[in-house]
């Protein structure tokens, strides 16, 4: 298929004039993906313990996958031989590829950071890597997927200020990189949008300076990245209002590693589009669920003679069908169905948080939607 110049793009279909909470429509080859949106995390070419048409029955519209994991195992030619993701994994829905950049300090052995790229050895079998734009974009186009991330610098938190700049100096100089190899990559075909990320840790200066770096290089959409990483709550939020107004508000935002649902409501509130995190199939495989009053951990006592839904106003499989008195046995149990049912039902959560959202934001109810959810639901276990 050729795709016209319009092959990616990005409607703004309503904006809450109190908050500045938007409601859009990404247009991909293939498919729209009404924001905002949580995008599962399928890190090895699956959402852990969901089949992809579960997914689909869930209402996932677009799920994400790790470039640092793929490239080492089964490796990005097998992948591109399958089919790309699409054919390997079978999910005929858009995929959203990491840089690999982020993985590689967070899961590499070893690893050496300087401005040609990383060198790491594997967390397999400390084989020696290299990891730079040229190569993120190489792995990305195998993957196939249909939004791939500049190769960014993370700097951890918590870091000195020195550290935080040198992050957003080679986060702009790799940024140029992954812009001019994902060209020569695509050659012109519009089969893969490449989103530029902005760095800059807790400081708001930092975070304009990498803004005005990254912008310029016109991506057709942007990520805040370098946040969910340890830091106090009231500083994402105050990151995020400070680029609010900076952002190019006719594209895409998307904060990365963000799926807590009350940090989901702040973000969206806050101007965001699109979240990803690993939250809910995580805490799914541990007995941790999301419902509107806060995190239930099904495997405690008081639940054992409960028949309720896990939560009685969702709509998934899971609440659909069984008690927590089950789900508590199968968890206690061992059961493998615990986790695909704790995962989908916070996946579902999730999903439909972002349904919720927008449909307020176009109803024009976004800060009652956010001062009703906030009000019931503890950060904490309900
Ligand atoms: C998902 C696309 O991100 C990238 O390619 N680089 C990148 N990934 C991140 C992932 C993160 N996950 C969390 N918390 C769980 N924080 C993150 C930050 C980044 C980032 O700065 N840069
Ligand atoms: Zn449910």
């Amino acid at each position: 298929m050729n795709f016209p110049d319009t092959a990616f793009s990005f409607t703004l279909d309503a904006v809450c004039p109190v908050t500045g909470a938007r409601a859009g429509t990404l247009h991909t080859p293939r498919g729209d993906i009404q924001t905002p949106v949580f995008m599962p995390v399928g890190t090895q070419a699956t959402v852990k313990a969901m089949a992809p048409f579960e997914l689909e029955e869930m209402g996932a519209r677009i799920i994400l996958a790790n470039t640092y994991h793929l490239y080492l195992r089964p490796g990005a030619d097998i992948v591109a031989e399958g089919g790309g993701l699409h054919g390997f994994m079978q999910w005929k829905r858009p995929i959203l590829t990491d840089s690999g950049g982020f993985q590689v300090f967070s899961l590499s052995t070893l690893n050496r950071i300087s401005d040609e790229g990383v060198w790491c050895r594997s967390h397999h079998d400390g084989t020696p890597h290299v990891m730079n734009p040229e190569w993120s974009m190489s792995v990305q186009k195998q993957l196939g997927s249909d939004i791939a991330m500049c190769f960014d610098q993370c700097a951890p938190w918590p870091c000195s200020r020195e550290e935080a700049e040198g992050a957003v100096r080679r986060t702009a100089l790799w940024a140029a990189r992954s812009k001019e190899a994902h060209a020569r990559e695509w050659q012109g075909e519009r089969r893969q949008a490449l989103f530029g990320i902005v760095q800059g840790s807790v400081w708001e200066d930092l975070r304009l300076r990498s803004a005005k770096d990254i912008i310029p290089m016109d991506f057709p959409g942007y990520a805040v990245g370098g946040l969910s990483v340890g830091e106090p709550h009231g500083d994402m939020y105050r990151i995020l209002d400070s680029l609010k107004g900076v952002l190019p508000s006719g594209k895409p935002r998307y904060l990365m590693g963000v799926g807590r649902p009350d940090n989901l409501v702040e973000g969206v509130a806050r101007g965001i589009d699109m979240f990803d995190c690993v939250l809910p199939t995580r805490n799914g495989r541990n007995g941790t669920l999301f419902t509107p009053y806060g995190a239930v951990n099904i495997k405690k006592k008081q639940y054992e003679r409960d028949f309720t839904p896990v939560d009685p106003e969702c709509d998934c499989y899971a609440c659909r069908t069984f008690t927590r008195a089950y789900i508590r046995h199968l968890y206690r149990s061992g059961e493998i169905l615990a986790s695909r049912l704790c995962s989908w039902h916070n996946l579902r959560f999730l999903i439909r948080l972002g349904e919720e959202m927008r449909k307020a934001i176009l109803e024009g109810r976004f800060p009652e939607f956010r001062r009703a959810f906030l009000g019931r639901f503890s950060g904490g276990e309900a």
